[in-house]
């Protein structure tokens, strides 16, 4: 078969609106009946109405006694007149049957007198006082629902009042999901370098679930032409849309594309977004048939983008609408000209303001999807957007929630992480949003107003003091607390056993040894410049120094990978990544934060887990961590 080597690069909407053209005439909603009791989440199909009344019989509304409102005229304090029991008056419980003849209800606390000739009352009663009438409730013949209703509990309980025992459903969309790859193995399976677990397929699976559709997955199938022919046309046999995983794309092994304009027809392969660009749209046997890119990120975009809108256009439904936010945006979003991008970001209150913080950009990186809590989209014919610049973002989380989460802007730490999990298990729905910028960054986002606090260890090579004076610097006049987090030992990271028998900074600057740095403006990156210089090395004479990570993690990978043979971070960071380390020094860790927020509940409730055992006994689990003054303000 010939390969096709340049990508299509139509608009998205285009692209879909291609295939919709084509195929939605063909592909049409169809319906069932399904008992009410099993009916939640269901789409009516039809407009649906009330086969009896309700309630079906005059009922009382009260507890009391039937009477007929007649027997009462006249009736006053100065008159009372004593009605005949069983006669004149019949006792009824809330929701008896009001007895033949009768026409109204007295409420027990209304009897004057009770005795066992009647009951005696004081006032008149006018007809169908606490009567419900027939059909108070529902009519027959009533609309109950509309057609394209998503049924709640509350429905069910009308239908069921109403005498609706099966209810009219689109029959549930049918989605297979073939996994396609060499590499790919079940979640369950052992891994050997190069085998990556299927993940996708679940996700893809749950998303068709929460739209309302049922998802089929196939068995792994192999890049194997035959193979992947077979398996797509028992696919289209039996499902109403067809979505292939991997392959998309350019490689040896990509043979999506080349099968749907084999067994149907290629609409699209590429599309203008970032990620997920390669995603193949087409038809096979009159199904809709979408090649989802492999990576998890660009799947689970892609899946949004063209597989939503089949799986609601088969139950008659069009998209939803996210609820979007106006944000400022924390950091300079860079992204290139011709493609929509889709960046993940945190989102947080601060002030006034919405404030959001772009994450990881890789289409690997599934935790920006489960960190973020939404979606900013760049448009195609723009390069990014400035920082400050407000600009809609596309929600993923109830803004409840994120009323509740603190924005902590500036060095990483590994703490932070666990800080929000313990604030989340007090019951908080927020917990701490943060960003990975270096310190010297965060201070300055505390100077613009676009976080609650700044992670800082920034060493002032005069003083040799941490922090204070640099608070003074950057943010002259501002009352900002220092509540000090931990003190956390700096090491190099090395592979296990230190194979190039790394001791000293000196050691950087043998022949072969290649460093791994942090960015300019984190307190690592300080620490590292002050004790290079301290001790007169030369930073030009180390291989390596310009390159550069954001995070302690980052280092310890590039290490664990073998892209690097040593870089300057954390103990917690190569202890979790099982590395060995040489320990360079102690360093004080803090949070900045600006006076006026200290007093707002969920900062309060951030300090008082700082100071709780509990958190500073996780915080030692960790490793390479001391909590002497954890929880302290300090000058
Ligand atoms: N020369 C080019 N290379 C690539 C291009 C390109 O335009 N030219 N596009 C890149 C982009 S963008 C994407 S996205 C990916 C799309 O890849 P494929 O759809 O062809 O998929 P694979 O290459 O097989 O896999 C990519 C990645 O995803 C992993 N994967 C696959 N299936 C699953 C699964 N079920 N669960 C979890 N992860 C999965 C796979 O192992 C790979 O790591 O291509 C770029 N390359
Ligand atoms: O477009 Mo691909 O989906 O970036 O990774």
């Amino acid at each position: 078969m010939e390969r096709q080597i340049y990508l299509e690069n139509r608009a998205w909407q285009e692209g879909l609106a291609l295939m919709m053209d084509k195929l939605a005439e063909r592909c049409v909603p169809k319906n069932e009946f399904v008992d009410v009791r099993s009916a939640l989440h269901r789409i009516t199909g039809t407009i649906i109405r009330a086969k009896r009344s309700s309630p079906h019989f005059a009922a009382s509304a009260m507890d009391g006694y039937a009477i007929r409102a007649r027997d009462t005229h006249g009736i006053s304090e100065r008159e009372p007149r004593w009605l005949e029991l069983g006669v004149q008056a019949i006792q009824v419980d809330t929701g008896d049957p009001i007895p033949e003849g009768m026409d109204a209800v007295v409420m027990i606390e209304e009897v004057l007198e009770l005795s066992e000739r009647g009951i005696l009352l004081q006032s008149p009663v006018v007809p169908w006082n606490h009567v419900r009438p027939v059909g108070e409730d529902i009519v027959e013949g009533e609309v109950l629902l509309p057609i394209h209703h998503r049924i709640r509990p509350q429905d069910q309980g009308a239908l069921l009042a109403a005498g609706v025992l099966e209810v009219e459903v689109r029959v549930k969309p049918r989605v297979g999901i073939m996994p396609t790859g060499d590499e790919i193995r079940p979640p369950e399976a052992a891994l050997q370098v190069g085998d990556i677990v299927d993940s996708n397929s679940t996700v893809l699976a749950s998303l068709v679930e929460e739209w309302g559709g049922t998802a089929t997955v196939s068995p792994i199938i192999p890049d194997q032409p035959k193979l992947l022919e077979e398996a797509i046309l028992k696919m289209a046999a039996s499902e109403d849309i067809l979505i292939i995983i991997a392959g998309s794309s350019q490689g040896r092994d990509d043979y999506t594309a080349q099968m749907v304009q084999k067994f149907g027809t290629l609409y699209s392969h590429g599309v203008a977004i970032k990620p997920g660009k390669p995603v193949v749209l087409g038809e096979v046997q009159g199904k809709p048939a979408i090649g989802i890119p492999g990576y998890p990120v660009s799947a689970y975009l892609t899946a949004h983008l063209f597989l939503e809108p089949w799986v609601k256009h088969l139950q008659g439904l069009s998209r939803d609408s996210q609820a979007s936010l106006d944000t400022v945006i924390s950091k300079k979003v860079f992204s290139s000209l011709g493609s929509e991008e889709f960046v993940r970001v945190k989102v947080g209150r601060v002030g006034e303001r919405w404030v959001a913080a772009p994450l990881s950009r890789g289409a690997g990186v599934t935790m920006s999807l489960v960190r973020a809590d939404g979606i900013l989209r760049v448009p195609r014919l723009q390069e990014g957007f400035h920082e400050g610049e407000t600009v809609p973002v596309e929600l993923l989380r109830p803004v409840s929630e994120l009323e509740d989460t603190l924005v902590c802007i500036g060095s990483h730490d590994l703490t932070l992480d666990v800080l929000s999990s313990h604030m989340k298990a007090r019951g908080g729905q927020g917990g701490i949003a943060s960003a990975h910028v270096g310190s010297l960054a965060g201070i300055l986002s505390l100077r613009k107003g676009e976080a609650h606090c700044a992670g800082i260890h920034l060493l002032d090579p005069e003083t040799g003091e941490y922090n204070r004076s640099y608070l003074q610097r950057f943010l002259p006049g501002r009352e900002v607390a220092l509540l000090n987090l931990v003190y956390r030992t700096q090491v190099l990271i090395v592979p296990k056993g230190n194979p190039l028998n790394i001791k000293t900074l000196e050691d950087l600057v043998k022949p072969g040894v290649r460093f791994i740095n942090r960015q300019g403006g984190s307190g690592t990156r300080v620490l590292l410049d002050y004790l290079l210089q301290k001790q007169g090395i030369n930073q030009g004479e180390i291989l390596g120094y310009d390159r550069e990570e954001f995070t302690h993690l980052a280092i310890a990978v590039a290490v664990a990978s073998g892209a690097a043979d040593v870089g300057l971070g954390i103990q917690s960071a190569a202890e979790a990544l099982g590395l060995d380390y040489v320990l360079v020094g102690e360093e004080r860790y803090d949070l900045a934060i600006p006076r006026e927020y200290l007093d707002e509940p969920r900062m309060k409730a951030m300090i008082s887990v700082v100071q709780s055992k509990a958190f500073q006994e996780d915080v030692l689990a960790l490793g390479g961590y001391d909590v002497r003054e954890t929880g302290k303000f300090l000058v």
